[in-house]
């Protein structure tokens, strides 16, 4: 039996998340949760899975939830979210919460010895080398939920790292991948929010419209399978599929297909190196779907694409300012107050306006994100 620490329970893959859970009783065990403002989900969830633990945002919330809920812990804040990645009985934390938020208690886990299954891009992004090298240092696995590099990382199995030629992350393009950029002035949100393929939580299906959502999953794949920028590379395909791929030094490419549903990814991190039949699932039946297709990326049509592999090659504190940037920017576009190619606008200034800290630690990378927030919001 597997017990299991969920940060960001009540988002797209903590929901997807609980669905594995629930199809796999014998299993895995939900002891202990997080969530942010959603306290009608929140209440839903503790009521079927019933954690030993819960955290969500706000104080006012968990006092209420103490009072329906005797017999659980209530904690919140960022204290919260720590106390429930660190949870004594669970054996694997899933972090699936929204942003960088996602650092502080991803490093706590691995401190206490967690294994980490990791959607949560934004961590990698902001602080990869420190993830990593506690991880090492605390021998903790680090598996990725985020389907590119889920296929990347199954792609390698039983592989060497010597033999890689190059990754391969495939990117659908985004709700606007059929626009030019002249004709991306004064589209919607809700524009931007209809993915042609995947269904997500807002933030990221923004991100991939303006192809940071790319951006930042370069940067995670060179965190996670350490490879130089140089050797990932990014191909448009329209079909989302072919979830991505490793090509080696033979020229044989190994890729991993699936229909577009995050609990497959998701499911293969819990249950690594087996793996479950996955219940709900849908088969892919490659003779319904004919073709697939293939392009090479336009980096003057996705800005946000060369920002990051342009803050991942100047390293330092750069990737967690144009992150931090990039959360305050989308935050803005989806509250209305500015338009979509405002976004990389945004972010472009904050990059530029930063001298960049050579090998920053936590608390240096923590402080740029805040002050990166301040500097996007002064510009609006
Ligand atoms: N959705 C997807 O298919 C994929 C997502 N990912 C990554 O997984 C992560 C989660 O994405 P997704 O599930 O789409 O996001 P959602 O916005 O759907 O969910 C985010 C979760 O985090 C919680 N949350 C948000 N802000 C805070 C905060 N400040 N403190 C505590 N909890 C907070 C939300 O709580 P509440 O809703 O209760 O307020 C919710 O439970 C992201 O890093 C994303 O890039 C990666 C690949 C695919
Ligand atoms: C499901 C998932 O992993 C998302 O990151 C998704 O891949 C976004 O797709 P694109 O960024 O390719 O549009
Ligand atoms: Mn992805």
């Amino acid at each position: 039996m597997k017990r299991i620490s969920l940060l960001g329970a009540t988002g797209s893959i903590g929901i997807q998340t609980l669905d594995v859970i629930r199809e796999h009783p014998e299993e895995f065990k939900l002891v202990s949760m997080s969530s942010g403002r959603n306290m009608e989900l929140t209440r839903k969830i503790i009521s079927e899975f019933l954690p030993e633990l819960v955290s969500v945002q706000e104080k006012d919330d968990a006092e209420k939830l103490k009072s329906e809920f005797p017999q659980m812990k209530i904690v919140f804040g960022q204290e919260g979210l720590e106390e429930v990645a660190v949870f004594q009985k669970a054996d694997i934390l899933v972090n699936a919460v929204l942003g960088s938020v996602g650092l502080g208690p991803t490093l706590e886990a691995i401190k206490s010895g967690k294994t980490i299954a990791i959607a949560n891009k934004e961590t990698l992004v902001t602080a990869g080398h420190i993830v990593m090298a506690e991880a090492k240092r605390h021998n903790v696995p680090i598996l990725p939920v985020d389907s590119e590099h889920s296929a990347i990382f199954q792609a390698l199995q039983g592989e060497r790292e010597k033999n890689i030629e190059r990754l391969i992350l495939t990117a659908s393009g985004g709700s606007f991948r059929d626009r030019k950029r002249d004709e991306l002035q004064g589209v919607t949100k809700a524009d931007a929010l209809n993915h042609p393929n995947w269904s997500m939580g807002a933030k990221i299906t923004i991100d991939s419209a303006t192809m940071m959502n790319k951006g930042l999953e370069v940067i995670e794949a060179h965190w996670l399978f350490s490879l130089p920028y140089d050797d990932i590379s990014v191909l448009l395909h329209r079909e989302s599929i072919i979830h991505s791929m490793v090509e080696f030094h033979d020229t044989s490419i190994m890729a991993q297909l699936g229909t577009p549903d995050m609990k497959v990814p998701i499911q293969y991190a819990l249950t690594y190196p087996d793996r479950l039949p996955l219940v709900s699932g849908k088969r892919l039946n490659l003779a319904e779907i004919g073709q697939l297709h293939f392009s090479e990326m336009d980096f003057n049509r996705f800005r946000c694409l060369k920002f990051a592999y342009d803050a991942g090659r100047a390293g330092g504190t750069l990737p967690a300012v144009m992150n931090a940037a990039n959360e305050a920017a989308v935050a803005a576009f989806l509250d209305d107050r500015i338009t979509f190619l405002q976004i990389e606008d945004l972010i472009e200034k904050a990059m530029e306006n930063h001298n960049i800290i050579e090998g920053p630690d936590l608390e240096t990378i923590q402080e740029v994100d805040k002050e990166t927030r301040r500097y996007v919001k002064s510009l609006l």
